[in-house]
């Protein structure tokens, strides 16, 4: 996939963590920030924010001509309308810009079904908005539609969704039995997992560029966002994953799961974490990171910390936040850089012990299986 940009003006809150996040989501679905408007509330008013700022807005559109304006909250469907209307650009809100990083990385069928239902949804909570105001004659031809129109509208996207459901269910069946060829193939995965931003993507980068440099062959794409890589002559499928969102609306987490379904044939997954921000923020989206994880019901022992930027501070302070979080006992902590690249070498090598060590782990399993059954028989 080609990375071409759209360029866009950001709407959010004076709050450092809402605009980085803003931006990596952004980033994430292809949109580079031209520049950036804050809030400190989202109004009532005409246009979500105040009309000084609205009209700031629209000075800005006009001397940067960016292709959208996204706003980092979700408002209302008028007040989207008319802030598009004064400055003659479409509104990209928050959810929106969530449904497009979903849309951009849905790899599967199944993600792809679960994402367009979740756009549905997303369409009807703003269709009852407009088929009220159509009602109301409020404004007629709002959106341009009509009082019957809307109706029409309204029913189309239900028959849509009840269609998408029963895709849905046959790709489910269906795609339990791929699941199972994949697992006999037998290559191990290894899925990158963390809070947007935690620098995933930057991390895979680093693995997969490095692999890349040492040998061309090894290095085959499967799809965008999956790789096999070798660590030191063993092959293991190293793939990325939508980091986690806070406040992602009750409707589309099914959507975001699907796209993060990797994790549950996964042999083992990197829990990436910004070990820079905080002690409170980390431990926030450590504890939201897990809670995901765990709906995917991957063992404790599956799972390496990755303390990563740990270039913006110092080993010993990431071993401390380490110990906060209570993760230190376990061996499978480790403080990188992806950016410099610090410590990739010794991830590579911890990647390759856990998994040998489950090899050993399964294989122990199974003879204690068998000795049992010699014992029994
Ligand atoms: N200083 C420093 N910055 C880093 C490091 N790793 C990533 N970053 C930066 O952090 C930001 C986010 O990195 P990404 O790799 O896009 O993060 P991600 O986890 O893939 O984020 P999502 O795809 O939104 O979930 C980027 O600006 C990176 O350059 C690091 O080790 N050190
Ligand atoms: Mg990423």
């Amino acid at each position: 996939m080609m990375a071409f940009q759209r360029k866009a003006i950001l709407i959010t809150y004076p709050v450092d963590q809402a605009i980085k996040e803003a931006i990596s989501l952004a980033d994430a679905a292809g949109y580079e920030i031209v520049d950036t408007v804050t809030q400190r509330q989202i109004t009532r008013s005409r246009f979500g924010i105040g009309r000084g700022k609205a009209e700031e807005v629209k000075e800005l559109v006009e001397e940067l001509r960016p292709d959208v304006i996204i706003f980092d909250e979700v408002i209302k469907p008028t007040q989207m309308y008319n802030l598009a209307s004064l400055c003659k650009v479409e509104i990209v809100d928050r959810e929106r810009l969530i449904l497009e990083i979903f849309e951009r990385r849905a790899s599967t069928t199944e993600s792809q079904i679960q994402i367009k239902l979740a756009q549905l949804r997303y369409d009807m909570a703003r269709a009852r908005e407009k088929v009220r105001l159509a009602r109301a004659g409020e404004q007629p031809g709002f959106y341009g539609l009509g009082k019957y129109e809307a109706d029409i509208y309204f029913l189309d996207i239900r028959k849509r969704a009840a269609v998408l459901k029963k895709k849905l269910e046959k790709e489910e069946t269906r795609r339990q039995l791929h699941r199972n060829q994949r697992t006999r193939a037998g290559l191990p995965t290894v899925s990158l997992a963390g809070y947007t931003s935690a620098g995933k993507t930057t991390l895979f980068n680093k693995l997969t560029g490095e692999a890349k440099a040492t040998d061309k062959q090894i290095f085959i794409t499967l799809s965008t966002f999956t790789r096999a890589i070798d660590l030191h002559g063993d092959k293991v499928l190293l793939n990325d994953t939508v980091g986690f969102i806070s406040k992602l609306p009750a409707y589309m987490i099914d959507a975001f799961k699907s796209t993060l379904d990797e994790l549950t044939y996964a042999s083992l997954v990197l829990l990436v974490i910004d070990i820079s921000e905080p002690i409170e923020e980390v431990a926030r989206k450590y504890d939201s990171s897990l809670d995901v994880i765990n709906e995917f019901k991957v063992p404790a022992t599956k799972i390496i910390h990755v303390l990563n930027k740990v270039d913006l501070t110092t080993i010993e302070d990431a071993f401390d936040k380490a110990g906060q979080l209570g993760i230190l006992d376990t061996k499978r902590v480790i403080p990188v850089s992806a950016k410099t690249g610090y410590n990739i070498n010794q991830l590579k090598n911890l990647i390759r012990t856990v998994l040998f060590e489950m090899e050993k782990g399964e294989d122990a399993e199974v003879k204690e299986e068998r000795v049992e059954k010699e014992e029994q028989g």
